[in-house]
Formats: C-alpha cells, sequence, structure tokens
C-alpha cells in the first residue's frame, strides 16, 4: 500500500481542456502516415498509433507479470528495492526527493542486467524476464518504426538515422512499470475539493521517443502548445508515443518534447509501461545535418547521451533541462553580457 502524499503534492484539476489527441493508423499508406507522424511530433510531442501489428498475448504477458508483483506484500516488494535507479521504488522519483503517490519497477532493457534484477522480483525469475524480453523486443520494434517514418516525413536522406540510435546493442533504453493505487473518493477530501493527487509529476522524457500503454484506467495528462493539462483516455490495447527531450535536440527544435503528469484520481489502480528508447551511453546528440543549416543553425550544443542522463539525474524531476545545453542565441544576451562588453 502507498501512503498518501503531503498536500503539496495536490494540484486542481479544472484547468484541462477537451480537443483530441491525434491518433494516428500505422496500417495506412507510407507517405500520408509519415506527413501525419511528423505534424503530430510537431503540435503536440504526443500521439496514439492504432494498427500496431504487437501482439496482445506479450502485452497481456508482462501486465500480468505486473499485476502480480505489485500485489505482493510491503516486505516482500521492497526485496527489490530500493531503486537506485533500477529495481523496486515506492514514492521516491529519481535521488532529488521527488515525489509521487506511486510504487514502480524500473529496469534496464540490457539482458544481462533484467535477468539479474528479475531474481529479486520474481518467485518464478526465468518467466518474469521472458515477459520483459518479449516486450522490450515489441516496443524496440515499434520505436524504430516510428522513428523511420520520422526520418521519412523530414525528408532525411538515411531513413535508418534516427532509429539507428536506438538500435545498438550498447543502448541504454529503460523499461518502468508504474503502478498507481486507487484513491478511496469518500475518505479524499482533496477530491472533493475538485484537486488530484500527483502519481508522477510533470516533466518531459530525457529520451527520444517513449512508447507508452496503460491499462483502462486514466490519469495521463499532456501540457498542450498553449499550456493547458489535457487528459488522455486510457486505450489499453493501444500505444501511446512521445517525443523526448534527445528527439527535441536531433530535430533541432523543430519538435518539442512533450511534457506530461499522471494524476491518482481514479477510483481503480493505474498500472502504464513505458519503454523509454535511448542511445548508448557514449554516442553524441547534436541536431541532424539536415535540422541544422547555416540559416537555422543548431540551438544546442552537442553532448553524449551519459552527459546529459548526469544532468538529469543531477536535476528535480520537473526542471527543464534541455536549457543547460542551449547555444546562447544574440537577443539572449544578458545585461551583463552589455556591460562587460570592450568599446
Ligand atoms: C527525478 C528524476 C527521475 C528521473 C531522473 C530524474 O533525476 C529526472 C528525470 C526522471 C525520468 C523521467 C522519465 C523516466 O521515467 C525516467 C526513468 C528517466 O529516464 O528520466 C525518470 C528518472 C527516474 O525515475 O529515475
Ligand atoms: O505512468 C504514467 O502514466 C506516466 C509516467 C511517466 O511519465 C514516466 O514514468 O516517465
Ligand atoms: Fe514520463
Amino acid at each position: 500500500m502507498v501512503a498518501p502524499s503531503p498536500t503539496s503534492m495536490r494540484v486542481r484539476t479544472r484547468k484541462t481542456k477537451a480537443v483530441g489527441i491525434p491518433t494516428i493508423d500505422l496500417s495506412m499508406e507510407r507517405s500520408e502516415l509519415s506527413e501525419q507522424v511528423v505534424r503530430a511530433c510537431e503540435e503536440y510531442g504526443f500521439f496514439k498509433v492504432v494498427n500496431h501489428n504487437v501482439p496482445r498475448e506479450v502485452v497481456s504477458r508482462l501486465e500480468e507479470k505486473g499485476t502480480e508483483f505489485f500485489s505482493k506484500s510491503t516486505s516482500e516488494k521492497t526485496q527489490a528495492g530500493p531503486a537506485t535507479p533500477f529495481g523496486y521504488g515506492c514514492r521516491n522519483i529519481g535521488l532529488n526527493g521527488d515525489m509521487g503517490d506511486l510504487e514502480y519497477l524500473l529496469l534496464h532493457t540490457n539482458p544481462l542486467s533484467f535477468t539479474e534484477t528479475s531474481k529479486t522480483i520474481a518467485n518464478d525469475p526465468t518467466k518474469f524476464s521472458c515477459a520483459v524480453s518479449d516486450y522490450i523486443e515489441e516496443a524496440k520494434e515499434l520505436a524504430c518504426k516510428i522513428l523511420e517514418l520520422v526520418a521519412e516525413g523530414l525528408w532525411v536522406p538515411d531513413k535508418f538515422s534516427l532509429s539507428k540510435f536506438i538500435k545498438d546493442v550498447d543502448c541504454d533504453s529503460v523499461l518502468r512499470i508504474n503502478h498507481y493505487p486507487p484513491v478511496n473518493k469518500n475518505q479524499d477530501q482533496y477530491e472533493q475539493l475538485d484537486q488530484a493527487r500527483v502519481g508522477f509529476g510533470e516533466h518531459s522524457d530525457p529520451q527520444i521517443l517513449t512508447i507508452m500503454r496503460s491499462n483502462n484506467v486514466g490519469g495521463l495528462q499532456i501540457e498542450t502548445p498553449d499550456g493547458l493539462w489535457l487528459p488522455v483516455s486510457p486505450d489499453p490495447n493501444e500505444f501511446f508515443v512521445m517525443v523526448g527531450d534527445a528527439l527535441q535536440v536531433l530535430t533541432n527544435g523543430r519538435f518539442v518534447s512533450v511534457r506530461h503528469r499522471a494524476l491518482t484520481n481514479a477510483a481503480e489502480a493505474r498500472m502504464s509501461m513505458m519503454y523509454f528508447a535511448a542511445p548508448p551511453l557514449n554516442w553524441w546528440i547534436s541536431p541532424l545535418p539536415k535540422m541544422a543549416t547555416p540559416h537555422n543553425p543548431s540551438l544546442y550544443k552537442p553532448f553524449t547521451w551519459a552527459q546529459y542522463k548526469q544532468a538529469a539525474y543531477s536535476l528535480r524531476l520537473g526542471d527543464t533541462r534541455l536549457d543547460l545545453f542551449k547555444v546562447q542565441q544574440k537577443e539572449d544576451t544578458s545585461i551583463v553580457d552589455i556591460l562587460v562588453q570592450p568599446k
């Protein structure tokens, strides 16, 4: 059971907007499809995909394993923790004091790593790691397909210029299973005041792309370009795609990583699974050659994924980490710069 969080972790829920999330049918004709994917990445940095061809059985097997784990006793679950960052975590998110009303499992997608972690998680570690492995393979394939469509839609000469970042055997992708216990409305005075508990505070994902799926319980919200929070209706049969910070850089700011959060205002438990697609630690991230030109110079200083991760892990969840890597623009010149200019 997850104890309720302090009052500072609650947010008003009224300022939301009822517009549609882009839904993209992956079975449609390829050139129209790649255009739609690019448009959704530009407009929201977020979309839903249907006709994705991920076998239902692969998803339900991991969901089963997640349910099995989270229904264990606290003392059993804590044997798989604390999450530093991998393993079982409860309420603590990251290492800098962020908290949420959730518990989770965080796994590296390297088979040696998740096979080892599985030993502390499951009674049958082989079955657990097999479910994890099959899910990772499908999520990775879906992420590659989307990145190849993005490259085509952007008219980048090499169709694989983005997907190659997440295909390498040494890639640093991670898998997360979040579990948000239900809130008893009658006992929660804040619910009646039109406020909700924050399950997972607002942030953008640092990686290239996130492939997300949840059970039929809502809670996820995305921030629209005009700054409103848009609730996302859950759809257990489909996947949601989020642009991460690294893809914002690779497209030189043409795509913007989507800020999102999860609220626990439901009567039922929400369980979500996220595959965060990332490159190997020593790979450099900077705009694709086509995205940065003399007329449209790079907005970001080049960095390795390891450098970006280090920055992310040294900051709070809601911080805009990309600011640290922005190239100073002329109009950004501070008053200090002006005063110290030689005459
Ligand atoms: C507070 C933090 C948790 C996080 C690492 C960080 O310092 C900032 C980024 C957070 C985030 C958000 C997306 C993913 O859930 C995550 C695994 C990631 O890569 O970056 C988490 C990190 C985490 O929970 O360890
Ligand atoms: O659980 C969710 O719905 C969202 C969680 C999330 O954004 C994350 O784990 O990065
Ligand atoms: Fe996220």
